[in-house]
């Protein structure tokens, strides 16, 4: 997944397009359709030699009739006409096809992603992610739309051109298969040349747009230390690469277009003059040698379009396979097959037994080591422990965005193995350090874990989370856009708002992890409340920095180095644990000898 961007263009296995049979398999109808208008075109284009053949000999001959005339160009408009349906039908199916194959290849892509395990996400990176369901979609969008459809038009019209080339004139014939080769070295190698050229140019246009991202992104950084003058010349540096490798390409593909012309028309002059001194001495008639003309040209065209299509069929093909690497990505948390159900009245009864865990990418360290916890329902656990003493990675595995690789941990007195990951999930409501906010209103976001919850519903519930009176202060109250990532509002906004989330969800079991970051007094003051209420009645764990939630909660858990050392209240703890005396006394300062007074806050 970390290929670079030449490595990501090429694949030289054409045959990974088989696999996207399935997706087109739905659209075969329309396949058929639009092949029949394929044939049926590319056949009238190759009559239309005949016509030409037609014309000239009847149409311009001393004695042809008038009516003559007028027959053969009528039989000529009714081919025009034929011809203009047919290429209405051939495109519109084909783009048709093309689209919503894409289409149906992102829904697909993304409905597969969207449930892998979250480890998935630590060694493949979102933008490439991104840029598989985005730019490798419509790069075969546009294979699948146009390449595939020019290269199928081409071949019949290279393989009906020749036969009627033959039939025409054998001799000629010999000409052409000559010249062939002189028009088609030359769009090979300078193709290839302006191909390589234009995908150099496509990642410096990336470049530029990532820069102007990055910048204005952080447009606050940016002039707070006075970058922009650098930030200007870096730009520029970027636009004027991508200008040189443009130009580099136009350059060759202008040199393209003359060698063609230059090639193609030369040819064209060659055979009529080889051709003109056969009509001169009557051994082919001037209908003959027009018609003999087209064709040949045709044939040329043909195989210079075939061998331009061919490097975007190759691109897809590695498109194509980059695609189906991320369908066929394994999730390594899954819903068992037949999973058991909840209890009819959860309790949230959560037990820990001889859990042990190590992170796939550090199998040697265990992040958690043979745990055992029983946390009875409706109880509350503060989570204690110095930096990377495993807090974070217990709340994980409860939610399951990992599997225990030895033990397990029940819920109700069932292994969450076992369960569906929606039922486990739909149990669990969880309050992250950094409240998370999706771009919407803040009802949007109060809703997110209850998406039919109603008006009234997500005003009680940001009542609850004191936070109703901030919203309503907002210009356009529950309506207020937040911005992206919740910018928009303060950091104890944010935390009110998921905090209403929580409640509204409802769960039987919540994970909290408490903020780092002081807010002020007033802020503090709400959010804790807030907790408080929410923490009344189900089964609480709470990753732990506040002394008034650890003076709160039924039970202090202390880790180190992935091990449950010590349980208790906080003084029983201060006694018996000089960990957690320690800890407590570098987390809360002078705070530990005063609990009672914090508690009160
Ligand atoms: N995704 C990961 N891959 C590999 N190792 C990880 C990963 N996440 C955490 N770890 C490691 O696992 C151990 C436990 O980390 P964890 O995040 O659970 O600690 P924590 O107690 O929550 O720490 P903090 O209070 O700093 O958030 C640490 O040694 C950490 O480096």
């Amino acid at each position: 997944m970390t290929d670079t961007g030449s490595e990501r263009e090429k694949s030289t296995n054409v045959g990974v397009l088989k696999a996207m049979m399935a997706f087109l398999q739905p659209y075969r109808w329309q396949m058929v359709g639009a092949s029949i208008a394929l044939i049926c075109t590319a056949g009238i284009t190759l009559s239309i030699g005949q016509g030409l053949r037609m014309l000239v000999d009847q149409g311009f001959s001393s004695n042809a009739s008038e009516a003559a005339l007028n027959q053969a160009l009528l039989l000529f408009m009714v081919m025009i006409l034929l011809l203009a349906t047919g290429t209405f039908v051939r495109f519109y199916l084909v783009s048709w096809i093309g689209e919503r194959v894409s289409a149906d290849l992102r829904k697909a892509v993304f409905a597969h992603v969207i449930h892998l395990h979250p480890g998935y996400f630590e060694t493949n990176l979102s933008g490439e992610i991104q840029s598989r369901i985005t730019t490798d979609t419509t790069l075969l969008q546009t294979v699948i739309g146009s390449s595939v459809s020019i290269a199928l038009r081409n071949f019949l019209m290279f393989v009906g051109g020749l036969i009627l080339l033959f039939i025409t004139n054998p001799k000629l014939t010999g000409l052409v298969m000559l010249s062939v080769p002189l028009v088609v070295v030359p769009i090979i190698v300078f193709g290839r040349r302006v191909r390589t050229l234009s995908r150099t140019s496509q990642d410096r246009i990336a470049g530029v747009g990532s820069f102007v991202g990055e910048a204005v992104k952080n447009i606050k950084m940016v002039q707070a230390f006075n970058h922009q003058k650098l930030d200007k010349q870096a730009f520029d540096g970027h636009v004027e690469s991508a200008f040189t490798v443009a130009i580099g390409r136009i350059n060759q593909r202008a040199w393209l277009s003359t060698t063609v012309i230059t090639l193609v028309l030369g040819a064209v002059t060659a055979m009529l003059w080889v051709g003109g001194l056969d009509v001169l001495a009557g051994k082919i008639s001037g209908g003959e040698l027009a018609a003999f003309i087209f064709y040949a040209v045709m044939v040329a065209a043909s195989v210079g379009a075939i061998s331009e299509v061919y490097g975007d069929l190759q691109r897809a093909a590695g498109a194509t396979e980059r695609l189906l690497e991320l369908l066929a990505a394994e999730n390594l948390v899954p819903t068992p097959d037949q999973p058991l159900p909840l209890p009819v009245a959860p309790q949230g009864h959560l037990q820990f037994e001889n859990v042990g865990f190590s992170y796939p990418s550090r199998p040697e360290q265990r992040a958690i080591d043979n745990l055992n916890l029983n946390i009875s329902p409706g109880s509350s656990v503060a989570l204690v422990g110095s930096s990377g003493a495993g807090k974070s990675t217990l709340v994980d595995l409860i939610l399951r965005f990992y599997d225990v690789q030895q033990g397990a941990i029940r819920f109700d007195g069932i292994d969450i193995r076992e369960l569906s990951l929606d039922d486990l999930r739909s149990q669990i409501a969880m309050v992250p350090q950094q409240p998370v906010l999706f771009t919407g209103t803040v009802a949007d976001n109060i809703r997110y874990g209850k998406p039919d919850a109603s008006a009234e519903e997500i005003e009680a519930a940001a009542r609850s989370a004191y936070a109703h009176e901030f919203i309503e202060r907002l210009s356009e109250g529950y309506d207020s856009f937040v911005g992206e990532g919740g910018i928009r509002l303060s950091g104890g906004q944010r935390q009110r708002i998921a905090i209403a989330r929580a409640i509204l969800a409802d769960p039987t079991l919540l994970l909290l992890d408490e903020a780092t970051s002081a807010l002020d007094a007033e802020s503090e003051y709400q959010v804790q409340r807030a907790l408080e209420l929410l923490m009344k009645g189900r089964t609480t764990i709470v990753i732990a920095h506040r002394l008034a939630t650890v003076v709160n909660v039924d039970i202090i858990a202390v880790l180190d180095h992935g091990k449950l050392v010590a349980t208790g209240s906080h003084t029983e703890l201060l006694q018996s644990s000089p960990l957690y005396a320690r800890w407590a006394s570098l987390q809360f300062d002078e705070g530990v000898n005063a609990p009672d007074v914090v508690a009160t806050v």
